[in-house]
């Protein structure tokens, strides 16, 4: 099973700092954090791209490992649609169809607007092996339905999935939260229960506590689902 320890790994970048502590064990962690709080900078550094400016990062069943970046443009090597998924190495027929883009494979994928783009992007990152992946915000510029779709073929066993994310409205079952907050990472807990202590969770989260539900996961239909149970 792949793991991933953090050990005292500490960054500065002009104002901002940040520290980081901490064992992701297999499955799929939530980090979530405000605006500027760090989780791009978090996501670089786990994934090799940055160097903090000290302490360690030790892996266990790690071979594959692969970063999908909050902007999808910044993955783009090719001008040709067609072109950019051959790149992954994957089938154009495929993946076009998965991202409901048939018939544009000749066109520049910067023709593409961002929701579209970062389709095409997240299918192909799915279509990869990977035993660690790192999620910086894959929510943003997708609707409700994409979102949906998204986290449902979120569903790998025995692997590491870390999503790096201030998305609010549609959440993937998740294993364990952690939050980066006054320049720290900090492990809230598994899922389901740590979620009373999640103090920036989703609105519908934060409701069912006070109504004394308890949701087994973090999607709004867990929430739906437990705030029911209590009407029986
Ligand atoms: N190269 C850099 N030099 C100086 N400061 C930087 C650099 N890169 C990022 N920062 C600062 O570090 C802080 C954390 O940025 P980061 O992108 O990691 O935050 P984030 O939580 O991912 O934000 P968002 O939610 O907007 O994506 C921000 O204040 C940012 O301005």
């Amino acid at each position: 099973m792949p793991e991933l320890s953090l050990n005292n790994i500490s960054i500065k970048r002009g104002n901002f700092s940040l520290e980081a502590n901490g064992i992701f064990k297999s499955g799929i962690h939530i980090v979530t954090g405000k605006i500027g709080s760090g989780k791009t900078t978090l996501s670089m550094i786990l994934s090799g791209f940055l160097n903090p400016d000290s302490g360690t990062i030790s892996t266990y069943g790690i071979e594959k490992k692969m970063l999908s970046m909050q902007f999808p443009e910044y993955h783009l090597t090719k001008t040709k649609i067609e072109s950019e998924i051959k790149s992954w190495d994957l089938s154009p027929l495929e993946i076009l169809k998965t991202a409901e883009l048939q018939g544009r494979g000749n066109e520049d994928p910067m023709n593409l607007s961002r929701g579209e783009l970062k389709r095409l992007h997240l299918a192909c990152v799915l279509s990869k092996p990977f035993d660690l992946l790192l999620l910086d915000e894959p929510f943003s510029s997708l609707d409700v339905l994409w979102k949906k779709r998204f986290t449902k073929n979120l569903n790998y066993a025995d692997k590491l999935i870390i999503i790096f994310t201030h998305e609010q409205a549609v959440l993937p079952k998740a294993d364990y939260i952690w939050e980066i907050s006054k320049g720290k990472l900090n492990f809230i807990g598994k899922v389901p229960d740590s979620l009373d202590k999640w103090k920036n969770a989703p609105e519908y989260l934060k409701f069912a506590h006070e109504k004394g539900a308890s949701p087994e996961n973090i999607r709004f239909e867990d929430t739906l689902e437990a705030l029911c149970r209590m009407q029986e």
